[in-house]
């Protein structure tokens, strides 16, 4: 019997695309989520286990482990994709800073520590870190979002080492996946235009990285940039 794969931030987007395509390739899942929305009563129904969790305090944190501990016995893998991407507001960046460690690093990381024994079962076991392709150039809007996602890529390093050969940890960092609702024509037309592809891929694109990371058994301490080819400047 294989275990669930836990993905966190799933109740919409990227992730909420990937907990239903991995239920229909046949896994059982778990996500996290911080907000109750709609979405989640389509996920509960179709038997996806919803636990809530709000990462931006070590509390919060921990209080999820325990909660994932109570909720399972085991795990085929841990997907870190929960994710707030902040710019820093005038006079509020140590607090920016602080939320994006703590969803970004401070949660992968004790996570990891805490939860890695629930990576279990006689098949392969992974965990993948969500970074963001940002992380290759800096980002003078997103500073402190971009700082957290290369620490981020270094947790990916350093748990590669620690987990091998029991677990697999790897990453992707997608640039442009999905547009959200308020982005302007003008800021959609620049965005498409940083990539050699130059488009909007949306999340499908994403799942099939994901799949070929939890498929491959010689894959370790990598990460995938999902980028459409695009430019470093
Ligand atoms: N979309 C894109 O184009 C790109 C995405 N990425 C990365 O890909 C991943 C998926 O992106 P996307 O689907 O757009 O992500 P979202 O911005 O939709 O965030 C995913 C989820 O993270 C949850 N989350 C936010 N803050 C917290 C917190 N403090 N505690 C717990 N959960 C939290 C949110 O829950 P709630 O809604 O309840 O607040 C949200 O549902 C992310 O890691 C992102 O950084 C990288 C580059 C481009
Ligand atoms: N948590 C999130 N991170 C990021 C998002 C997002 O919507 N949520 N979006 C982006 C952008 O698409 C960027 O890659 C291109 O403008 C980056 N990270």
């Amino acid at each position: 019997m294989s275990h669930p794969i836990l993905i966190t931030g799933g109740a919409q987007r990227v992730g909420l695309h990937c907990a239903k395509r991995l239920l229909e390739d046949g896994h059982e899942v778990i996500i996290s989520y911080r907000r109750e929305r709609e979405s989640l009563t389509e996920l509960r129904a179709l038997g996806i286990r919803t636990l809530q969790a709000d990462f931006a305090s070590t509390a919060g944190i921990m209080a999820f482990i325990d909660s994932l501990h109570r909720e399972t016995q085991g795990l085929r893998a841990i997907v870190h994709n929960a994710s707030t991407w902040l710019a820093e507001t005038r006079g509020e960046e140590a607090a920016s800073f602080q939320q994006l460690f703590s969803v970004h690093m401070l949660a992968p990381y004790l996570i990891n520590l805490h939860c890695s024994d629930l990576l279990s079962g006689t098949g392969l076991r992974d965990i993948v870190h969500i970074s963001d392709d940002v992380t290759r150039k800096g980002s003078a809007k997103h500073t402190a979002y971009c700082a957290s996602k290369a620490g981020l890529e270094s947790l990916t390093l350093s748990f590669a080492e620690r987990l091998a050969p029991r677990i697999k940890v790897n990453g992707i960092a997608p640039a442009l996946l999905m547009f959200n609702e308020h982005d302007s024509p003008a800021y959609r037309e620049q965005a498409l235009a940083k990539s050699a592809l130059g488009i909007e891929p949306g999340p499908e694109p994403f799942y099939q990285a994901l799949r070929s990371l939890l498929d491959n058994p010689y894959l370790t301490g990598t990460t995938l940039h999902l980028n459409g080819g695009r430019h470093v400047h």
